[in-house]
């Protein structure tokens, strides 16, 4: 495409008319002012952290509940309003959000928070205990009740619990300050793992998130629609598919956005003036090959390899495809890549972990006196699936590989 062309596509995509008013309310960094079906959770949060008002200390809570049910919108909802509050009360109390799936060491979670009162620590090479000091001296530099929020907790405490620890016991040494924490996880066990002191102190008050039912989830799109919509830019049946398909799932609510948010970019791409339920229909098929092809691009590089090998058979015209031929091709790949080659019933395992992530169906077959095998066939698209692999650098030199097959058995 020259210069001149793509110009004037630019104009010509200025031109079309859009179907979305506000786009950016559909992404999962906005924080609706309002949020259906969630009042008990955010009465129940807010009357803990009513204490910050009063200069006191709020207990600890602990927020549970699977993805998508709205566990980090409703905290992050209360905790704007609480600092609104204490501004207009003129009280001193600040609410810090950390995301512990980005910030996911010790060190790092003291420095940031370190930071975030002004204080100039390294992201490295400090002892922690010295970052934990600064942050301490920081915090109770004044009267002021701090409320963090650790958001995907469980992802801090593989590294141990030591902040944990640390944090829920600093009110102690403090004078002037008051420190509490929300932890949020949708791993209900977590705290299996934990010191059973730091358990105790972060668990003062369990607030529980229920899975939104289809009802529910249709409220919350119809709300965000008609923020994020023009009017009349959608079908009716376009909301009770989205929350269908959510509902689906487990009540996923971030589900039931993406997929309305992606129906109207696919509607938008036709040129069409309004979404169709056949636009949410390839929204949801989208979102399953991107999530798929997602697993695929982390999945370690022996089952890369064996993956690999599955397509090339497939791409050879063998229609039933047999662990033993995987095994055969897979073993060529690994002398290509200079890698060590895995045992056969390793690679059968690979297969099957396959399978289990939807990436592969691996159905198990007789043969006759020749025993027992595997038939396996690919559940995801070819081509894309070719592309992510590809992107790895090992299997990159792979690309043109053909492999010596043995002849088919045709029983
Ligand atoms: N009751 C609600 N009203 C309006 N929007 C909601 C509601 N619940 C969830 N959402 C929206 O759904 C999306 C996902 O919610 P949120 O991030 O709070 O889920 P979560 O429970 O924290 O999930 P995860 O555990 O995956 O982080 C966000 O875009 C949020 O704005």
């Amino acid at each position: 495409m020259d210069n001149g062309s793509l110009d004037g596509l630019f104009e010509e995509l200025l031109e079309t008319e859009s179907l979305f008013k506000n786009k950016e309310v559909l992404r999962p960094a906005y924080t609706p002012e309002n949020l259906p079906h969630r009042s008990n959770q955010i009465n129940n949060i807010a009357t803990v952290l009513v204490s910050a008002l009063k200069g006191h200390t709020p207990s600890n809570i602990l927020i549970y509940g699977k993805t998508g049910t709205g566990k980090t919108a409703v905290a992050r909802y209360v905790g704007i309003e609480l600092e609104r509050k204490s501004d207009h009360l003129n009280v001193q109390c600040n609410v810090l959000y950390i995301n512990c799936e980005v910030i996911d060491t010790q060190y790092r979670l003291l420095a940031n928070l370190a930071k975030q009162f002004g204080e100039d620590v390294p992201m490295t090479g400090w002892p922690t205990d010295q970052v934990f000091f600064r942050f301490k001296e920081a915090v109770d530099s004044r009267k002021q009740v701090i409320i963090i929020i650790l958001d995907e907790i469980d992802k801090l405490i593989k590294k141990g619990d030591d902040v944990l620890y640390n944090l829920s016991r600093m009110n102690t040494d403090l004078e002037n300050a008051r420190v509490s924490m929300i932890g949020i996880s949708n791993d209900l066990k977590f705290t299996e793992f934990l010191d059973p002191r730091v358990k105790s102190s972060l668990g003062e008050e369990e607030i529980i998130f229920p899975p939104y039912d289809a009802e529910q989830i249709s409220d919350i799109l119809r709300q965000r629609a008609a923020i994020a919509y023009k009017e009349n830019s959608m079908d009716d049946m376009v909301i009770p598919l989205c929350s269908a398909f959510a509902a689906q799932e487990h009540g996923d609510a971030r589900r039931a956005l993406d997929l309305m948010r992606v129906a109207g970019e696919i509607a938008e791409r036709e040129k069409k003036n309004i979404i169709e339920e056949e636009h949410v229909r390839q929204a949801q098929e989208k979102i399953e090959v991107d999530r798929i092809v997602e697993v695929i691009r982390t999945l370690p590089t022996q089952s890369k390899l064996a993956l690999y090998s599955v397509m090339l058979l497939r791409n050879n015209g063998h229609r039933n495809v047999t662990t033993g031929e995987v095994y055969n091709v897979y073993r060529q790949l690994c002398r290509n890549v200079d890698t060590d080659i895995l045992t056969q019933r390793r690679v059968t395992d690979l297969i099957s972990e396959l399978d289990m992530l939807g990436i592969l169906n691996a159905i198990v077959v007789s043969k006759g006196r020749y025993g027992r095998t595997k038939e396996i066939v690919l559940s995801v698209p070819v081509e894309s699936t070719k592309k992510v692999l590809l992107e790895d650098y090992r299997l990159n030199m792979l690309a043109d590989f053909k492999p010596i097959l043995t002849a088919q058995m045709h029983l």
